[in-house]
């Protein structure tokens, strides 16, 4: 059981590391509450708060793995290499590729909303 908590205790240091020090994670987590705010504003549905929940959890565990496979790329070697070059061009690609998907959700779910606030 105390190895449990010292692994929790351990992955939360993590996540306070990313947030406190990788400026990706603050422009993210600011999109993120940004987010949060508007469904509040709007009164988004249930269903649309589940999307809009895996969303952010998911941009946001994707930068977290793609920051630890850049630093442990860093960590190899800083000679440019090829094989390099393609490992965090494609864990940069996971999170533009999840981002993108993320922002045309969120445009489906809050366009309609804004549009039908400012029309009314
Ligand atoms: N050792 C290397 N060998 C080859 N290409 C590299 C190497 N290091 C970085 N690159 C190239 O430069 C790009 C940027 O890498 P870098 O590690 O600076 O990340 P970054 O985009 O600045 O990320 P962040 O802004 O999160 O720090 C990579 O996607 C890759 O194309």
């Amino acid at each position: 059981m105390k190895i449990f908590w010292k692994a929790l205790h351990l992955a939360a240091t993590g996540i306070y590391l990313f947030f406190k020090y990788e400026r990706n994670a603050k422009i993210q987590g600011c999109i993120a509450l940004a987010a949060i705010l508007l469904g509040i504003v709007l009164h988004v549905s249930k269903t649309e708060w589940i999307f809009i929940l895996i969303c952010i959890a998911l941009v946001i565990a994707l930068e977290m793995l793609n920051t630890a496979i850049e630093k442990t790329c860093n960590q190899i070697t800083v000679q440019f290499q090829p094989n390099i070059k393609t490992i965090k061009d494609i864990a940069a690609g996971a999170v533009l590729w999840a981002s993108c998907i993320s922002a045309i959700i969120g445009c489906l779910i809050f366009i309609p909303k804004i549009y039908a606030l400012i029309t009314t």
